[in-house]
């Protein structure tokens, strides 16, 4: 089944107590983060903090991705080494621009997994943070084959685009738009930016609901306050499941009869119809609202 990425959960690298109890408030995937959230004299005890909690916090199945400093800085490689050697699931480049630069990570990744014997093991993300990303965000969604995901940070963005973030976000419109029709064209996820204002989750909801509706596979956090909202607008209604299970009931029946459409009362469903209710059913089944038990 696929695995659910509808929330990614900043936790400061340098923050040994927040690493410790992440996992109980239920965050899809953990993102132990050694860059924006570490100060340049914390970088070497925070890295060292990410590798101790990777090797003994059990985090059971949750995702864990670390947020790694950029290979240009001094602290990139160190962190790429510390972080393979750990066994950690994903590793996300921040503020990428480049195919290349992509390339440059997954040799570094290459070279440790050798050294320990696991080659292939870890899986990349990148996070697009600039409009030289957004105009390259195919190729970098394109360039490893280890490339699970793309993902917009918008802070950084608004900062090179000479704007601010506003409620509707209509100056990242494109930048969102971009990357989602980029990871679909690549077959891998998108996940949409941080919302900071922790005392608005009715702004917050209504931007949750804008990345679902755009098309997104989730977003990254940055507090466990975040995470209910996002599940409740993610997880499809039973409305929206009976329908998907109706249209699956009606196309199986017409395929068996030698037809590839019908109609569910008096709307056609083809191909594209289907295809919707399956994601529909997908999410159903990893949100854990149904069963598969439930599909016969
Ligand atoms: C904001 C705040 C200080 C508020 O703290 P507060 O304590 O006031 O919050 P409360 O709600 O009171 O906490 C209730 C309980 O939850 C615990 N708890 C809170 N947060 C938790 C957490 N994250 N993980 C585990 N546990 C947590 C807390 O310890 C407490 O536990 P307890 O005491 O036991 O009750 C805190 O959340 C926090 O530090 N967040 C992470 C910030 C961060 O990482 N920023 C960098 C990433 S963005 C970036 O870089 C921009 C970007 O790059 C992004 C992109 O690329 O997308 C771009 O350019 O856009
Ligand atoms: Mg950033």
């Amino acid at each position: 089944m696929k695995r659910l990425r509808r929330t990614m959960m900043f936790v400061p690298g340098n923050n040994p107590g927040m690493m410790q109890d992440a996992y109980i408030y239920g965050p899809d995937s953990i993102m132990l983060d050694l860059e924006d959230s570490v100060t340049m004299a914390e970088k070497d005890t925070a890295r060292l903090l990410v590798y101790n909690a990777l090797k003994s916090i059990d985090y059971g199945k949750t995702e864990m991705v670390v947020r790694i400093n950029p290979l240009s800085t001094p602290y990139g490689k160190k962190d790429v080494e510390a972080v393979v050697k750990a066994g950690v699931d994903v590793i996300r480049m921040p503020k990428t621009e480049t195919a290349e630069e992509v390339v440059e990570v997954e040799r570094e990744i290459e070279r440790v997994e050798r050294e320990i014997g696991c080659l292939g093991r870890t899986q990349i993300m990148a996070a697009i943070e600039s409009t030289l990303g957004v105009v390259n965000a195919y190729a970098i969604a394109t360039a490893s084959k280890r490339m699970m995901g793309i993902a917009l940070g918008a802070e950084d963005y608004c900062a090179n685009l000479k704007t601010q973030r506003s409620p509707e976000g209509m100056e990242l419109l494109m930048a969102r738009q971009t990357i989602v029709v980029a990871a679909r064209a690549a077959g891998i996820d998108a996940l949409d930016t941080v919302y900071s204002n922790l005392n608005d989750m009715e702004t917050f909801r209504k931007e949750v609901e804008l990345i679902h509706q755009l098309g997104f596979d989730g977003k990254s956090i940055i507090n466990p306050r975040q995470i209910e909202i996002i599940n409740e607008v993610f997880t499809p209604t039973q409305k929206a499941i009976d329908k998907a299970l109706a249209v699956i009931a009606a196309i199986k029946e017409a395929e068996s009869k030698g037809s590839g459409v019908i109609a569910v009362n008096g709307k056609m469903v083809d191909r594209p119809v289907v295809i919707r209710a399956q994601r529909v059913i997908d999410l159903a089944l990893a949100s854990g609202v149904i069963k598969k038990e439930d599909l016969v």
